[in-house]
């Protein structure tokens, strides 16, 4: 898999600096026959049903052109359906179309429901629109959203923005495809937000272009990248014999607050199973008359958090923390501290409605790993949830650089980013996790990896793709995504980081 992720930008250029090395339409006919060997390696052969082709106006449906007239010339049944534009077609797809045309490909101007397919391909349009799928163009993204046969998009599925994985709107469509056979190079879009609901298995063909001989976009330049263990495996080193609970860190989770303790004693637990060599449940607003004991898990110590003794301590501040007077003190407490902190949860709100604490989390003087979900980011930035997600890798980038310390924006294909704008998006993880606890499992968890001395951006990239990969895990032995519970994930994390420090030493 091609781990580096382009923008729209960053594809045009290397486009165009292809385009001008090589023989006119070079491009278009590599799609094509790249399209085309991997829509037979999908059918398995040459099929006997009818393929169906939607074409858009622009250079996305001269690569779908091409594809039929290739399928076609395979003896493959084809129907195309053809979107024209206002305008005249470029060059290539001319030619493309009139390639489809002189052979047997045979051209529809309507969907017909019921209609059987053993395969759309979905040329319709792929980095181009910048406006929402309107008229004859939804209508037929509409009728194959109702088709129940795989729909390989070409490059992009129809209506998708590729940059942001966000669905062309406002009111827009896109095609959901059962795979994506994506050219030049892998795209943000197609791995987080509504990108992972329509891009389906996304397969990556450079087309031949060797992206290093661009000039301006190279490894460097791609500022945003999937994130893989790769990226953090060397962190997860084998234990040494000659250590002892003091080697891994304590961790303190700052929150459970009377009614609310579920929320830290699963913080606690995520942080326990993740290695953590003590763990602490520091309760806010508890004046003992509270829980003193997970019964389940008594190895968790809890105390007041008055008074508690948060030096030399990884702070998980916000699960199940309230807004009280004393948590907003203990919290702007622990921002001043400079030990690695991870906030989370009511902790990010308080934050978000105070100036001060904003300061204070900006100047913090340690790791620090932020864990929004798109509310929470969105008051942090001061705008709403549907901006936040209209363009999630914008968001996060502005949050790191705005409080100065790693943000991990939670949700599909969660965006963990840096301050000085690096991004990864997470590959791990499915629809299980969206259940009360899993993000105060996901706090402990990257508590726990930094108080065992993981780099903050290390630590996140970690932490989400641990949790992400444990409920993996769940699900293929039937504990979800339906009804998986965030008190499984725990055990779940450990199997998986075992995995990966045992990978490591290999
Ligand atoms: N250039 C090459 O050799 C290669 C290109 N590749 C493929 O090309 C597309 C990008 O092609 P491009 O033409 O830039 O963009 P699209 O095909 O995605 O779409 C542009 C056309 O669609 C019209 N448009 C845009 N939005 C809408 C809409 N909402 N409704 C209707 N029509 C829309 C647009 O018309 P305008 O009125 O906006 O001008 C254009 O006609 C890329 O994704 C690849 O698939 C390959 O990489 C191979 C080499
Ligand atoms: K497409």
């Amino acid at each position: 898999m091609d781990t580096l992720l382009y923008s729209v930008d960053q594809i045009r250029a290397i486009e165009r600096a292809a385009t001008s090395a090589l023989p006119p339409g070079t491009l278009m006919r590599r799609a094509g026959e790249a399209a085309t060997t991997y829509a037979l390696e999908l059918l398995k052969g040459r099929p006997t049903d009818v393929v169906l082709v939607l074409a858009g106006p622009g250079n996305n449906g001269g690569d779908a052109l091409e594809v039929a007239a290739n399928l076609a010339a395979l003896g493959c049944k084809v129907k195309v359906a053809w979107l024209g534009g206002d305008g005249a077609p470029s060059p290539e797809t001319q030619a493309a179309l009139e390639r489809a045309h002189a052979g047997s490909a045979c051209f529809v101007d309507d969907l017909t429901d019921g209609e059987s397919h053993c395969l759309v391909i979905d040329g319709l349009f792929g980095i181009g629109p910048a406006r929402p799928l309107a008229g004859r163009a939804r209508e037929l993204v509409e009728a194959v959203n109702r088709k129940r046969c795989p729909v390989l998009s070409l490059d992009v599925p129809s209506g998708l923005d590729a940059d942001t994985g966000a669905v062309v709107g406002p009111h827009g469509i896109a095609v959901a495809a059962t795979y994506t056979i994506t050219f030049l190079g892998n795209k943000p879009g197609l791995h987080t937000g509504d990108g992972c609901d329509h891009a389906g298995r996304v397969h990556v063909d450079r087309l031949g272009v060797d992206e290093l001989q661009v000039a301006g976009v190279d490894a460097e330049h791609a500022r945003a990248r999937l994130n893989l263990p790769p990226l953090f495996a060397a962190c997860a080193a084998p234990r040494r014999r000659n250590s002892h609970k003091g080697s891994y860190g304590d961790v303190a989770v700052l929150g459970g607050a009377p009614g609310m303790a579920g929320a830290a004693l699963l913080a606690a637990r995520g942080a326990l199973f993740a290695g953590a060599g003590r763990v602490f449940v520091a309760a806010v607003g508890d004046d003992g008359a509270g829980i003193a004991l997970d019964p389940t898990q008594p190895e968790i110590m809890i105390r007041p958090a008055a008074g508690f003794a948060f030096g030399g301590r990884t702070v998980v501040a916000g699960p199940g923390m309230g807004d009280s007077a004393g948590a907003t003190r203990m919290l702007a407490q622990v921002l001043d501290g400079s030990g690695p902190l991870l906030v989370d949860a009511d902790a990010l709100n308080l934050v978000a409605a105070s100036p001060d604490l904003q300061a204070r989390l900006a100047r913090h003087d340690g790791p620090a790993v932020l864990t929004p979900h798109p509310l929470e980011a969105a008051r942090l930035l001061g705008v709403t949830t549907p901006v936040v997600q209209a363009d999630r890798l914008e968001s996060a980038r502005e949050l790191a650089q705005r409080l100065n310390a790693v943000v991990v924006l939670k949700g599909a294909g969660s965006v963990i980013a840096r301050p000085d704008g690096e991004v990864a998006v997470n590959t791990s993880g499915n629809p299980g996790l969206a259940t009360g606890g899993s993000g105060d499992v996901l706090a402990g968890l990257g508590g726990a990896l930094l108080a065992q001395g993981w780099p903050a951006w290390e630590a996140a990239l970690g932490a989400v793709w641990l949790h992400g990969a444990a409920a993996d895990r769940l699900v293929n032995c039937g504990c979800g995504p339906i009804g998986l519970t965030a008190g499984e994930l725990p055990r779940a994390i450990r199997a998986e980081l075992n995995a990966l420090a045992a990978q490591s030493r290999s």
